[in-house]
C-alpha cells in the first residue's frame, strides 16, 4: 500500500486586530491547498469577556469579539456648541468578521505549535521574547516560520529583526510579511497588496499559497531584512504624522515629515545592513506605501494626534483608546534611539531623534522640524559604512 505523504499544518500564533484578519486569509486557502490540512490553530492571549473564556467565544460563535468597542472624545474649546468631539472608536479585536470554522482557538501556545509546519507569527513585538520562550522544544525540527511583526528589538548585539530573534530561539527558517496593510480594510476584502520577504523560491511559493486572495495580492522578494526594516521603521514615521496632525498643520508639512521620515529609514537600514537590503524593497508594498497609508491611517499616527492634543503621555493613551489593541511606533521610536544614540549619530536621523524626544523627552511636538535640513543625496545602497 503506498503511504501517504502527511500534510503540512498552519499554526497562528496571535489573535489581535492582524492576527484575527489572517486568520480569515489562511484558513479559507488552506481548505483549498491539498498540502495542507484543513484546520488552522490560532493560540489566543486567554481572556475573560463577560465571564466567558475568549478561546470559547472564538470557537463557538467564530468571531473575536470581546467587550464592545471603546470610544474616545476630546474635549472641545468653550464657544463651541458640541462640549466633545469623538476622535476614535476601537474593537477589541475583529468583530463582524467571521472567522472560517477551521479555524481553532487554543489557550496554550506550546500545544498550539504541536505538529505544526509553518507558524505565523503576529503578536505585538514586546511581547515576542517570552511567546518564543514558551515555545522553544515544542516545535518541529522542520517547522518554518513567518514573522507578520512590525518592530525591532536591541540587543547587546546592537539592533535585531523579529525574523532574527524567532531564528535564533526556535533554530528554523524564518521569512516575513508586511505591506500597506492596515487589518479592518483588509478583513472587509478592499484591494490591497502586500510583500513576502523570503531567501528561498520554494518556500516563497508556499507562503504565497497561503495568503494570497485577489483583494490581497502578494509579491514576493528575497531581501527579508529589508521589508522587515521598513515595517518597523515606518511606524516611528506614523508617530511624526500624527504630530503634524495634533498641530493642524496640514498636509504639506505632513508630505515633508513623510518624505524625510522615508529617507530615514532607507539610511538606517542601509547602515546596519549595508549590501544586504535592496533598493527595490523601498518600492514595494512594505516601503513606500506602508509609510503613505500607517501615515494617514494607522494607530500610530492617530494616537499621537491624541498626544498633541490631550498632553497625555502615549502609553496612557493606549490604555484609553486601544481598547487591548497595542502600539508598537512609540516603542520603536525608543529602541532606535538607544541604538543611533549608543552609535553616536543622533546628528544622521534628526526626525527619528526629534521624535523620540517629544514622546519620552517632553520637548514640545513643534520641535520636531528642529535640524531637518540634512543632504540624503548622497545615501547609496551598498556603499554606506556600517554604523
Ligand atoms: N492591526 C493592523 O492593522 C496591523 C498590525 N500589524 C502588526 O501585527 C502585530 C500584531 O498586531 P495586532 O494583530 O494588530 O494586535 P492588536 O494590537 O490588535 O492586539 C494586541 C494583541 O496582543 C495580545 N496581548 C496582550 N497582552 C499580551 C501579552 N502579555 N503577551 C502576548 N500577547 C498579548 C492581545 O491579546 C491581542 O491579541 C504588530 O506588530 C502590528 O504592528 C501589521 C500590519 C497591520
Ligand atoms: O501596519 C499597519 C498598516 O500597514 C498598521 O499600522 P498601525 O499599527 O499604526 O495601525
Amino acid at each position: 500500500m503506498a503511504s501517504s505523504t502527511p500534510k503540512n499544518k498552519v499554526c497562528i500564533l496571535g489573535s489581535g486586530n492582524w492576527g484575527s484578519t489572517a486568520a480569515r486569509i489562511i484558513g479559507s486557502n488552506v481548505a483549498k491547498l491539498p498540502a495542507f490540512d484543513n484546520d488552522v490553530k490560532i493560540w489566543v492571549y486567554e481572556e475573560m469577556v463577560d465571564g466567558k473564556k475568549l478561546t470559547d467565544i472564538i470557537n463557538t460563535q467564530h468571531e473575536n469579539v470581546n467587550s464592545g468597542q471603546s470610544e474616545y472624545f476630546t474635549d472641545t474649546p468653550a464657544h463651541l456648541s458640541t462640549p466633545k468631539t469623538l476622535l476614535a472608536t476601537f474593537d477589541r479585536y475583529l468583530p463582524g468578521h467571521k472567522l472560517p470554522e477551521n479555524v481553532i482557538a487554543v489557550p496554550d501556545a506550546a500545544e498550539a505549535v504541536k505538529g505544526a509546519t509553518h507558524i505565523v507569527v503576529v503578536i505585538p513585538h514586546q511581547f515576542i521574547q517570552n511567546l518564543l520562550n514558551t515555545i522553544h522544544g515544542h516545535t518541529l525540527p522542520n517547522a518554518r516560520a513567518i514573522s507578520l511583526i512590525k518592530g525591532i528589538g536591541i540587543s547587546n548585539q546592537g539592533m535585531t529583526t523579529m525574523t532574527q530573534i524567532i531564528h535564533r530561539t526556535l533554530a528554523i527558517p524564518v521569512s516575513c510579511l508586511s505591506g500597506a496593510n492596515i487589518a479592518n480594510e483588509i478583513a472587509e476584502e478592499k484591494y490591497c497588496e502586500t510583500t513576502i520577504g523570503c531567501s528561498d523560491p520554494d518556500e516563497a511559493i508556499i507562503w504565497r499559497s497561503l495568503f494570497n486572495k485577489p483583494y490581497f495580492q502578494v509579491n514576493c522578494v528575497s531581501d527579508v531584512i529589508g521589508v522587515e526594516f521598513c515595517g518597523a521603521l515606518k511606524n516611528i514615521v506614523a508617530v511624526g504624522a500624527g504630530f503634524i496632525d495634533g498641530l493642524g498643520l496640514g498636509n504639506n508639512t505632513k508630505a515633508a515629515i513623510i518624505r524625510i521620515g522615508f529617507l530615514e529609514m532607507r539610511r538606517l537600514a542601509m547602515h546596519i545592513s549595508g549590501a544586504q537590503i535592496q533598493e527595490a524593497t523601498f518600492n514595494e508594498s512594505c516601503g513606500i506605501a506602508d509609510v503613505i497609508t500607517t501615515c494617514y491611517g494607522g494607530r500610530n499616527r492617530l494616537l499621537a494626534e491624541a498626544f498633541v492634543k490631550t498632553g497625555k503621555p502615549m502609553h496612557q493613551l493606549e490604555q484609553e483608546m486601544l481598547n487591548g489593541q497595542k502600539l508598537q511606533g512609540y516603542l520603536t521610536a525608543g529602541e532606535v534611539f538607544s541604538y543611533i544614540d549608543g552609535c553616536g549619530v543622533t546628528d544622521h536621523f534628526p526626525l527619528f531623534t526629534n521624535i523620540y524626544q517629544i514622546c519620552y523627552e517632553n520637548r514640545s511636538p513643534r520641535s520636531i522640524f528642529d535640524g531637518l535640513n540634512v543632504d540624503f543625496s548622497q545615501d547609496t545602497l551598498g556603499t554606506m559604512a556600517p554604523l
